[in-house]
């Protein structure tokens, strides 16, 4: 169909005045509109008033500001009040998206617009820069696993360096989508094979601990891996495991090297004693051979001077034989006396190897528990409290201004107020009260069988012996001094509402002015 040649809006006003006179109908403003879009080929029949008032309907159906906005387009209209409604919408349009400035092209840029232009781009010469390196260093080495990721991530952070063209940019966009993908399968991958490795390693373990000994040292440590890796397993964590398993598995080592030469003194000892009941059964054996001898020489013997000099030699030959037997029986009685000790040695590192395996819940630096012996023995006082309805209570201490001791004297002083602190400590409280490591400068005081009174009299004393035992660093003094918060435990509370409760008064203890003993609600 061939299309209509287009009308000059002049042609298409005129031929509509021209149509209505035809018609005969009166030339009405709507009359007129209707014949011209007819002319102009816009006879869809759909008003703009009928849509921009359908447009404010549906508007007053929403919630908030854009149902009031609906509300006064519709007045407006109501009113026919387009300028109204034109405003209306001006600002609205202003309001939710506002103007970005636009520069038509060819007119001058204002200056502040200039200012900020520049500083775009250079806020994106910026941006393009940190991505590149992120793509060529940092994901690339976090990559290692993936050689074909790796080169992909610096490829494309090169690529992106000199990307300045639209398509340029869209590709680069495009593959850095595609890699983001890709790393996407490989991490689940990855944690797909660090969950498998850890399974196994955790049935290997349970088969280990299964086939040992209660109790006995290797067990211990097999404990403590299992424990570790079925808690979320941290960097520092796994070092602080690493640091405390080598250590044990090396005077383990020292031990065990000891104890094979002690099993080897006793193995000698044995074949000693098995050489001189050898050489006794041999001597009795020779002398049995000898009376043999004497008794033919006896039978045959013709006159009483022949008896004599067999006489004489029978003597002789049956004190020699005493003379190996005793000598036998000294060197065996020896050699009893000996092996009983060896074995003695053998018990005594026996039982030390124990140790080292308890070594495993201390902390290496101040001989205090560490988490894992401090979570143990709480855990053990509460179930204590529990069954005997007996009181316990726990302190949290925390040394003060610990940071400026490190930052003023030495990280090594420090560790050595650390040390002093938990010496004190164990110098001042009762035998069966518990001092662990919280965590860097923080320590728990487990009181049994205590009733906060005497809890808090426990903790100032320990207090005040800290000042009168005064830390000496070179030939100065200084003064160390701690906060700490007490908590009683009330009947059923669980370890770590307790625990909170010491913080909390802890926490008022500092906020107090610090070096003070707070009881917590
Ligand atoms: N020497 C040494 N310092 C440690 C150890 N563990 C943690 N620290 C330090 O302890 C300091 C604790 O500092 P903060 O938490 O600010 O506490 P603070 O200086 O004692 O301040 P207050 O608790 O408010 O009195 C940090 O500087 C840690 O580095 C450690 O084993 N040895």
């Amino acid at each position: 169909m061939s299309k209509k040649p287009a009308q000059s809006p002049v042609d298409i006003a005129r031929e509509a005045f021209q149509q209505l006179a035809t018609r005969r109908v009166a030339p009405t403003p709507e009359a007129y509109r209707e014949a011209y879009e007819e002319i102009a080929g816009n006879n869809s029949g759909v008003k703009p008033e009928t849509v921009l008032a359908a447009f404010a309907v549906h508007l007053t159906q929403q919630p908030g500001d854009i149902g009031k906005l609906g509300q006064r387009l519709s007045t407006s209209i109501d009113s026919s009040n387009w300028k109204e409604y034109s405003e209306e919408l001006d600002n609205f349009v202003e309001q939710y998206f506002p103007s970005r400035n636009l520069v038509p092209h060819g007119e001058l840029v204002p200056i502040d617009l200039e200012r900020q232009f520049i500083r775009d781009s250079k806020k994106e010469k910026m941006l393009r820069e940190v991505l590149a390196r992120v793509l060529i260093f940092n994901l690339a080495s976090l990559l290692q696993d993936a050689p074909d990721l790796v080169l992909e991530s610096k490829t494309i952070g090169n690529d992106l360096k000199t990307a300045f063209s639209e398509q340029a940019m869209n590709d680069v966009i495009g593959r850095i989508k595609q890699m983001s993908f890709q790393i996407e399968l490989k991490s689940e991958d990855i944690a797909q094979q660090q969950e498998l490795l850890m399974r196994l390693f955790q049935l290997l373990l349970e088969n280990i601990h299964g086939l040992l000994e209660k109790g006995s040292w290797l067990s211990s440590q097999i404990t403590a891996v299992q424990e570790l890796i079925t808690g979320p397993i941290s960097k520092t964590s796994l070092a602080d495991a690493t640091k405390t398993l080598k250590e044990v598995i090396y005077k383990q080592g020292l031990l065990k090297n000891t104890l094979s030469e002690e099993k080897v003194t006793a193995k000698n000892l044995m074949l000693t004693f098995v050489d001189r009941l050898s050489a006794m059964v041999s001597t009795t054996d020779n002398y049995h051979k000898t009376i043999t001898g004497f008794s033919q020489q006896i039978s045959q013997a013709s006159d009483i001077s022949d008896l004599n000099s067999v006489l004489t030699g029978i003597m002789n030959a049956t004190k020699d034989a005493q003379d190996e037997a005793l000598r036998s029986r000294d060197e065996m009685i020896n050699a009893r006396q000996e092996m009983q000790k060896a074995e003695a040695r053998i018990q005594a590192l026996e039982s030390q190897l124990v140790h080292m395996g308890e070594l495993v819940r201390e902390d290496q630096l101040t001989g205090s528990l560490n988490r894992r012996g401090m979570d143990e023995s709480l855990e053990r006082e509460v179930i204590n409290a529990e069954r005997r309805s007996t009181p316990l209570c726990i302190a949290l201490l925390d040394l003060d201004d610990f940071k400026r001791i490190n930052d003023t004297h030495g990280h090594a002083t420090g560790d050595e107020v650390l040390v002093h602190l938990v010496n004190v400590v164990k110098d001042t409280l009762r035998k069966l009260d518990v001092i662990a490591r919280f965590g860097g400068e923080e320590f728990l005081v487990l009181l049994p069988e205590t009733e906060p009174t005497e809890a808090m009299q426990i903790i100032t004393r320990v207090q005040r012996e800290l000042t009168k035992r005064i830390f000496m660093h070179n030939t100065q003094r200084l003064l160390i001094t701690f906060s700490a918060g007490v908590a009683y435990r009330a009947a059923g509370e669980g370890q770590a509402d307790l625990i909170k409760r010491a913080d909390v008064a802890l926490y008022k203890a500092k906020n107090a002015g610090k070096n003070r003993v707070v009881l917590a609600d």
